[in-house]
């Protein structure tokens, strides 16, 4: 088992490189318990998955124990407005489960709880060794996310913000604008739904991607199949 302790960021960001695989179920959904996601967490780093991404403090600590490689911890509360790890006291509590890598809303949307910077230098300071992922939906927000000293850069909320359409598909255009304009690792994240998409994000000097839905939520993709069927 690794311990996070012995973890540089540095060595964090090497270990992420590559494909990430989000392993989120959703509140009421059957496979909503930790133990599924620890046990899916496993099903893909078998698979060839370089990292997981999960949502919550139980199933960021179950995938924790599960996997060796890194785990992308985020805490989602409530689902308008910011609601992925939207305060610094959810960033430290992702951090306290076992996140190698804490994902952090990086809009500048109206929160309470302290701003992006705030939460990314709360855990720099007092989380050696683990990283902060600002999930962006724009390029405005990718440049404000390097600023504060974000360790990655992911377009994880490109079209969910209102700033960008939600292409059918990852959002190219906006890819391209951060890949042009940011230093940081970035890594693009949401709505690659084909081993065709995610050859075209590779054609991009990205450091990671992230794919969720096409891999891991089976109530999704059996919808995909059998709106043909019908
Ligand atoms: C927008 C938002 O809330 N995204 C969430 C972030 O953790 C997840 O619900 C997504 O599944 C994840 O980003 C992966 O994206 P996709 O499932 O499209 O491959």
């Amino acid at each position: 088992m690794v311990h996070q302790a012995d973890i540089s960021v540095a060595g964090v960001l090497e270990a992420s490189r590559g494909l990430i695989v989000s392993c989120q179920a959703y509140p009421g959904e059957p496979l909503r318990t930790p133990e599924v996601t620890a046990r899916m967490c496993q099903a893909v780093v078998a698979g060839g998955a370089v990292a997981v991404r999960v949502q919550g403090v139980q199933d960021i600590a179950a995938a924790r124990q599960a996997v060796e490689v890194p785990v992308v911890g985020l805490i989602k509360y409530g689902h308008e407005g910011v609601y992925i790890t939207p305060s610094v006291a959810h960033a430290r509590a992702a951090a306290l489960a076992g996140s190698s890598i804490v994902a952090i809303d990086a809009t500048s949307r109206e929160r309470l709880g302290g701003t992006f910077a705030d939460a990314c230098k709360a855990i720099h300071d007092e989380f050696p060794g683990v990283a902060v992922m600002a999930d962006c939906g724009s390029l405005d927000d990718a440049l404000m996310a390097e600023d504060a000293g974000a360790d990655l850069v992911g377009t994880t909320l490109a079209g969910y913000t209102g700033e960008r359409p939600k292409t059918d598909g990852p959002d190219f255009e906006l890819i391209d604008q951060v890949c042009e304009r940011i230093s940081a690792p970035i890594v693009v994240e949401g709505r690659i739904h084909t081993v065709e998409h995610l050859r075209q994000v590779w054609q991009r000097p990205i450091h990671a991607a992230c794919v969720g839905t096409a891999i891991t939520h089976p109530t999704s993709i059996t919808s995909w199949f059998a709106k043909v069927t019908l």
